[in-house]
Order: structure tokens, then C-alpha cells, then sequence
């Protein structure tokens, strides 16, 4: 039976400065009611992720103008012809990820992708049509990298981290990518967009157009997430969940087609560098005479493993990699 849950909606302001008072702090609220403020919203936020690991933010900075035309013109470019859009398909051995994809034939998840790196990354493959999508796209890059650094160091707070933690931990930003996607219309035979999964990084910031169909698992039950003009959806990823030894959670989640028509939306990647090692922090574990939940690994053992997974997909949806490999069972003596 459906519970009547949802995931909660955050207002970023007290953390962000208006842009028109040059970066000074907002004369028109006093320092102490700032700090409160921002007190409250750590609070919001600690709650969320350890309840959910997802919540939404407004009032985050980012224009909302600016998020409805990456959508549309995200929208023209996958509208395309084919010829068009395999422009933008990677050469061969590119390392990385980026430029045009398409969901292999015999995958359930019917959907179409263009990824990219930051500016300037040698891996990118920009698109030239429409013609201001290039620049549209490094520009809300940018944007959701300070967000996602804000966000962070939010997160770094309400875990009562040493300051800085996470940004000195964090601090290669070579990782990092937003990735447009385009889903297909559900059909008889089937509606996943993209198959349940928890995302591996550190934080995720999702944005939907007006279709939906995004939906996390708690409690054993799917809650969809409403779309919502400039409202942006942030899920902590496995690298976080790690660290603090389960307390904030990477939740399960996927998207699910809707009849009839199709479906736009962003997701933007705060990766981990993959030469750093990711284990449960003594803050969670020894300092409070908790046992580690997980061994420590490699990011880019973690981050290989599930590449290769997903170009060569297991028969068993269950059967792919994820962090539970890194599990400690009780069983396992470990
Ligand atoms: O398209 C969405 O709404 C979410 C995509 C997602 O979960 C992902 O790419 O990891
Ligand atoms: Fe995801």
C-alpha cells in the first residue's frame, strides 16, 4: 500500500549569495539569522539522506531560464536524424565516456545519451547543432560543478566531518560529467528507462523536464520524484555511503517510461579521482565502537568493475556489480 512519502524539498538560499551583491555577504540578513538558517538547512538535509538519500533543492542559484534551454535544446538535438546525433559519437579508444551513446539493442533501458567532461577535456565530442547547445552545456557544467562543491562541503557538515574534509579528499575534478539523456516512449513489451541501480560518485544532481518517471526506493516501496521547474534532485552516491558507514545512503532508483511520449533529462556527476581509496571513516567506525560496514577499495577497481558490467551485462539484474562486493557480511569473518 502505497505510504504517502516524498522525498522533501530543500531551500538553498541561505548558502547562496546574490549575484548582485558582488559576492558580499547579503546585507539584508544579519549574520546570526544566516547562521540559523543555514543551521535548519543542514538539519533538512542531514535528514534526508539518511532517511532517503535523496532530496530536491530550489533556490539553489542556477537560473532557472537556463535549466528550461538546456532541456529544450537537449530536446532539438536528440530530435535529430541519426546522422545528425552519430557526429557526436567518441572515436575509437577513448577512455572515457563521453560524446554520443545509445543503449545497446538487447538492453531493457531504452534511452540515448550525450556526455561530457568539463571544458576544455580532451575526451569531449561537443555538439555543433543546435548552435548555442555547446556553450549552453559548459556553461550549466560549471555551474553544477560550484553547486555540487557547495553541496559537498553541506554534506561535509552534517556528517561533523573535520572543515574541509571532503573538499581536500575530493579535490581532482578530472572525473566529473553531466550527461543529457533522452528515453524513449514505453511500448507493450516494456518501460524501463534506465534499470534500478545506486549511483557509484559521490553526489548526483538530476534535472527533469515536466514527463517525470524518476522514482527511489524507499522502504521497500518506489516513490516517484515530481519534476518541477528550476527544482533540481540530489542523491548521495556509494562514495558517501561508504565513508560514513551507511548513516547517509545511496538509494536505489530508476526511471521508468511514460506511455506516448518522450523524456529529457541531466544528470550531473561529482566523481571521486580513481586513485582514491574509499573506506568506512574512523569517525563512523573505531571513534564510536562501530564495526566498518565495507572493506576499503581502489575507486577505479569500483568504477572498472561496473564499466565492464555494464558493456557486458549480466543475465540477472541482481547479478551486476555493486557496493554490496564490498559489503562485510557477518558471515564473511571479516
Ligand atoms: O534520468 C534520470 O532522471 C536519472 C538518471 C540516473 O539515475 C542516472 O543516470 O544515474
Ligand atoms: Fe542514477
Amino acid at each position: 500500500m502505497a505510504s504517502g512519502a516524498s522525498i522533501p524539498t530543500i531551500d538553498l538560499s541561505p548558502f547562496i549569495t546574490p549575484p548582485e551583491l558582488g559576492g558580499q555577504s547579503n546585507g539584508h540578513v544579519s549574520t546570526k539569522s544566516r547562521s540559523m538558517s543555514r543551521k535548519v538547512v543542514k538539519e533538512e538535509i542531514s535528514k534526508a539522506c539518511s532517511e532517503y538519500g535523496f532530496f530536491q533543492i530550489v533556490n539553489h542559484g542556477i537560473p532557472v531560464e537556463l535549466m528550461n534551454t538546456s532541456l529544450e535544446l537537449a530536446k532539438t538535438f536528440f530530435e535529430y536524424p541519426e546522422e545528425e546525433k552519430i557526429k557526436c559519437v567518441a572515436g575509437p579508444g577513448v577512455p572515457k565516456p563521453a560524446g554520443f551513446s545509445k543503449q545497446p539493442e538487447h538492453s531493457p533501458d531504452k534511452n540515448e545519451y550525450l556526455s561530457i567532461f568539463e571544458a576544455g577535456s580532451p575526451h569531449n565530442v561537443l555538439p555543433q547543432n543546435p548552435p548555442q547547445f555547446k556553450g549552453v552545456l559548459e556553461d550549466i557544467f560549471a555551474r553544477y560543478s560550484n553547486l555540487a562543491f557547495l553541496v559537498q562541503n553541506i554534506i561535509n557538515d552534517c556528517l561533523e566531518l573535520p572543515p574541509d574534509f571532503l573538499k581536500d579528499y575530493n579535490n581532482i575534478r578530472t572525473s566529473d560529467f553531466l550527461v543529457s539523456l533522452y528515453y524513449l516512449p514505453a511500448s507493450d513489451i516494456g518501460n524501463s528507462g534506465k534499470s534500478e541501480h545506486e549511483d557509484g560518485n559521490v553526489v548526483t544532481f538530476v534535472l527533469q523536464d515536466d514527463i517525470g518517471g524518476l522514482e527511489v526506493l524507499h522502504n521497500g516501496e518506489w516513490i516517484p520524484i515530481p519534476p518541477a521547474p528550476g527544482t533540481l534532485v540530489v542523491n548521495v552516491g556509494d562514495v558517501i555511503q561508504v565513508l560514513s558507514n551507511n548513516k547517509f545512503k545511496s538509494a536505489t532508483h530508476r526511471v521508468v517510461r511514460p506511455k506516448e511520449t518522450t523524456r529529457n533529462s541531466y544528470a550531473f556527476f561529482y566523481n571521486l579521482d580513481g586513485d582514491k581509496w574509499v573506506e568506512p571513516l574512523p569517525q563512523f567506525t573505531t571513534q564510536i565502537g562501530e564495526p566498518p560496514q565495507y572493506r576499503g577499495f581502489y575507486y577505479k577497481d569500483y568504477v572498472k568493475a561496473r564499466v565492464m558490467d555494464r558493456i557486458n551485462p549480466p543475465a540477472r539484474l541482481e547479478d551486476r556489480f555493486c557496493i554490496k562486493h564490498y559489503a562485510i557480511t557477518n558471515s564473511g569473518g571479516a
